[in-house]
């Protein structure tokens, strides 16, 4: 199993309770997409998978693995076998968009190698190859504080199809792009995972694009899972629970005046 959840919960330092008694397995090759309101715990189940975040309970096993039981050297090396891919890229302003690519790999790298590829890109045709699959190859040298938020998630996005991770984790990665270019992106990035073998989960709030590029879907709800099912075995009804928003509904004043919950729209 790439992934291998039982019982898993996590309180944030402020004591917010954000996920509770997650049950998740997800083999090699898996595309899984993560749906939910917002505030339902998608993020942070997401950072917790990449081990930044330590469950405060039940049992998480990674890659074969349970990270805190490593060392945090061992861990830091299982790390570089995760593709984080985030919505907002946290990528140095001034930094050129191939060195940003290039950096996919700096976990496998030499030390001595990757101070060198700072001073100059080692592999410009491997960043260039990268980008040309989300159609950005002519932004190779570009500073990536002169790009829009969609291109720099597809900086964020080639650099880990650059770094040929074992799972592939994204929160948002298509957020800030057109519907047109998400589909794509989303596209290249379920390629890469078949072909490859490895992974992918994604958390989205575009169901219809989730329902669209993922066999199988996870709804989280008030840091549980709702439910776990393949795409085309999902009730409408499912989906309208999965979203019904008592608050809003509940509201003085709110323009949801009707006590029926949302209908949110499938493709
Ligand atoms: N760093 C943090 N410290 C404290 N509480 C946090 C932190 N990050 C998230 N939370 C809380 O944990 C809960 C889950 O938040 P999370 O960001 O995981 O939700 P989400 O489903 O990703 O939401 P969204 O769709 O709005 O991004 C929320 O109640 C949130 O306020």
């Amino acid at each position: 199993m790439t992934l291998d959840l039982s019982g898993v919960g996590l309180v944030h330092a402020n004591g917010q309770v954000a996920l509770q008694d997650i049950d998740l397995k997800v083999a090699p090759g898996e595309r899984v997409a993560i749906i939910g309101p917002s505030g339902a715990g998608k993020t942070s189940l997401l950072r917790l998978l990449a081990t930044g975040l330590r469950p405060s309970a039940g049992r998480f096993e990674l890659l074969g693995v349970e990270p805190w039981r490593l060392s945090a050297a061992a861990r830091q090396r299982l790390r570089a076998r995760i593709g984080l891919i985030h919505q907002a890229p946290p990528l140095p302003p001034r930094q050129r968009v191939v060195t940003a690519v290039l950096a996919g790999r700096l976990g496998q790298w030499s030390l001595a190698r990757s101070l060198l590829n700072l001073l100059h890109p080692l592999d410009s045709a491997g960043a260039a190859r990268a980008l040309a699959r989300l159609d950005l190859e002519d932004k190779l040298f570009e500073r990536c504080d002169q790009l829009s938020g969609g291109q720099l998630q597809r900086v964020g996005i080639a650099r880990v199809l650059y770094q040929e991770p074992e799972l592939i984790l994204a929160d948002e990665p298509v957020s800030a792009m057109d519907p047109v270019l998400a589909g794509h992106t989303l596209a290249v990035l379920g390629e890469e995972a078949s072909r490859r073998g490895v992974a992918l989960l994604a958390s989205l709030h575009a169901v219809d694009l989730a329902l669209a590029h993922f066999p199988r879907i996870v709804g989280v709800r008030q840091g549980r899972i709702a439910f776990d099912r393949p795409a085309q075995a999902l009730a409408q009804a499912e989906l309208d629970a999965l979203y019904a928003n008592e608050q809003l509904q509940t509201r003085p004043g709110s323009p949801v005046t009707s006590p029926q919950i949302l209908h949110i729209p499938r493709c």
